[in-house]
Formats: structure tokens, C-alpha cells, sequence
């Protein structure tokens, strides 16, 4: 992991689902905050919380001021699931969190909790004792590796090194033909009122190329676009089916707690009350 500088790594098997970390920001502001802007805040807290600040890496050294180089190398979105306007571009700087280096096929999701003030991390599948934890900074790309290196050069200057990124020969032009028909099946829910069946059809095998590329990420939209298809066909009971699959996989990757799982839990409940 030398490369990528300091990781997070599981020290025993962790379960799916699991609540791996809860934590509050240093310190939240907009994406785009001046060094200034930074300073200022950073004057307001603790010794010890400027300590933890200026402890994490810089990614943009010599390009950037040395407080703007640190936050936007370790800045999360502290943004509400399904919310994105207000706030939109509101990130956290966190002592824990901001640790976790990115992977293509991430198996830990982020997500903030408003109410709460936290961000919390939870496991997308199993993972066994050894294996890095990882996040994907934004969101897991749906293109090939050259493009997913060209966004994230871009966006976070770095060359991702991650697993899914060192495969070569076969491997790889495999895992780019998966993503490549990805990212045309996450357009399904576009057809649904030109051809649902369609739609459908593209979603049918979606969850399996998911599995394999380590996008469990997505289980939970994909099965709520499915669900929408569903009921645009007038499929009740496979619209339930793919609800409750949305709804499990939101409980794994955001938690019961949160807002979207609250909402699709509605929803459930709602179903239940369809005659069949
Ligand atoms: C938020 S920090 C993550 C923790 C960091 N590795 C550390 O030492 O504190 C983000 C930086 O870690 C490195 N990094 C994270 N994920 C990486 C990846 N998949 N490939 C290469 N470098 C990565 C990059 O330098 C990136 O700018």
C-alpha cells in the first residue's frame, strides 16, 4: 500500500453491513473554500484538532497552498442522500474517514447522516481479515479503466492504483466490457415510459455483472429502477420483489437509520396495502 500512502485494513473478518465507523467532522465547509477560509477555521478549533488536520496527507503539494493542498485531498461530501441541493458542495474533513483510500470497487459505502451530524461507513459485502477497506471519492465510475483515470486525475489528482485498476490482459478487458454494459443498463429507468419491458430487460442480468465487478454499490438503485419498471408493466408482485431488494441493500450500505432507507421502508409499507 506503500504507493498510496497510509490505508485502513480489516484486523478481523467484518460482515456486510456492518457499522464500521461513526464519526464527526474537524470541520465542514464548501468544496470550493479558500486557503483563507480554511485558516480562519482551522484558528477556531482545538490545538489538538489542528494537529489532527495538518497530520493528513497532501496530494496537491506544490501545486496548492499547503491547507487548500490538505483539504481537498481529504474532503468528503457531507451531503444528505437524495438532497443534493442544499448543501450540495458541503465537505468534512474527518480524522478516521478521510484515511480510507479509494478503490473502483469499493467495499465500504460512506454516507452522512444530517441529523446526526455523522458520517458513517458501512460494509458493502463480507470482508475477510487482511483486505483493505476502501471508498470510491465521489462515486464508483461506470467506464472503462482509461476513463475512470482520466475522472479521477481529474477530479482528485492521483493515478488510481487500486485492484480492479491493476488488472492487465484478459482481466481487464473483461472487467471494461462489464462496466461499459453497466453504464448502458443504470439508463434503463429512461425507457420506462417508451419501452418499460425494455428497460426491464436491460436490468434483467444487471445484478449479476454488479456482483462481479464489486458494485454492490449500485444493487440498491438499480432494484428501485427495476421496482418503477414494474409497475409501469403493471408487475406487482416482481415491483414488490425489487423493492425489497432495493430496501435490503440500502439497509447494508446506509443503515437502518438512514433517510433513504426510511423512505424506501414507506414505500414497502405502502405495497402492502396493493391488491393483488
Ligand atoms: C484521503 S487520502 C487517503 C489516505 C492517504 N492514503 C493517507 O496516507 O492519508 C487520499 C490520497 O490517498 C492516495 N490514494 C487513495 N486511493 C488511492 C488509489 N486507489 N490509488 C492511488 N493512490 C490513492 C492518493 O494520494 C490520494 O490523494
Amino acid at each position: 500500500m506503500l504507493e498510496k500512502g497510509l490505508g485502513i485494513v480489516a484486523v478481523k473478518p467484518i460482515p456486510k453491513g456492518t457499522l464500521i465507523l461513526s464519526e464527526q467532522a474537524l470541520f465542514k465547509l464548501d468544496a470550493s473554500a479558500s486557503a483563507e477560509e480554511i485558516k480562519d477555521t482551522l484558528d477556531s478549533l482545538s490545538r489538538e484538532e489542528q494537529r489532527e488536520f495538518l497530520a493528513l496527507t497532501n496530494t496537491f503539494r506544490g501545486e496548492m497552498k499547503t491547507l487548500a493542498g490538505i483539504f481537498k485531498t481529504n474532503a468528503l461530501p457531507c451531503v444528505p442522500f437524495k438532497s443534493r441541493k442544499k448543501y450540495a458542495r458541503r465537505c468534512g474533513i474527518f480524522p478516521e474517514a478521510s484515511r480510507f483510500n479509494h478503490s473502483c470497487s469499493p467495499n465500504v459505502n460512506y454516507v452522512w447522516y444530517d441529523k446526526q451530524g455523522q458520517m458513517r461507513l458501512y460494509a458493502l459485502r463480507d470482508i475477510a481479515s487482511g483486505e483493505e477497506l476502501t471508498i470510491a471519492y465521489g462515486k464508483p465510475v461506470l467506464a472503462t479503466r482509461e476513463e475512470r483515470w482520466k475522472v479521477i486525475e481529474a477530479d482528485f489528482g492521483f493515478r488510481c492504483d487500486c485492484l480492479m485498476c491493476c488488472r492487465e490482459g484478459r482481466a481487464l478487458d473483461e472487467s471494461n466490457r462489464r462496466r461499459n454494459e453497466l453504464r448502458q443498463r443504470a439508463r434503463a429507468n429512461s425507457f420506462i415510459f417508451t419501452d418499460p419491458a425494455g428497460g426491464l430487460r436491460m436490468l434483467r442480468g444487471a445484478f449479476d455483472l454488479l456482483d462481479r465487478e464489486g458494485l454492490e454499490y449500485y444493487t440498491e438503485s438499480f432494484a428501485f429502477d427495476a421496482y418503477q419498471l414494474c409497475i409501469e408493466l403493471e408487475m406487482y408482485e416482481h415491483a414488490r420483489a425489487y423493492l425489497q431488494q432495493a430496501y435490503d441493500a440500502a439497509v447494508v450500505s446506509m443503515g437502518e437509520e438512514s433517510e433513504q432507507v426510511e423512505r424506501l421502508r414507506a414505500e414497502l409499507e405502502e405495497t402492502e396495502s396493493w391488491s393483488d
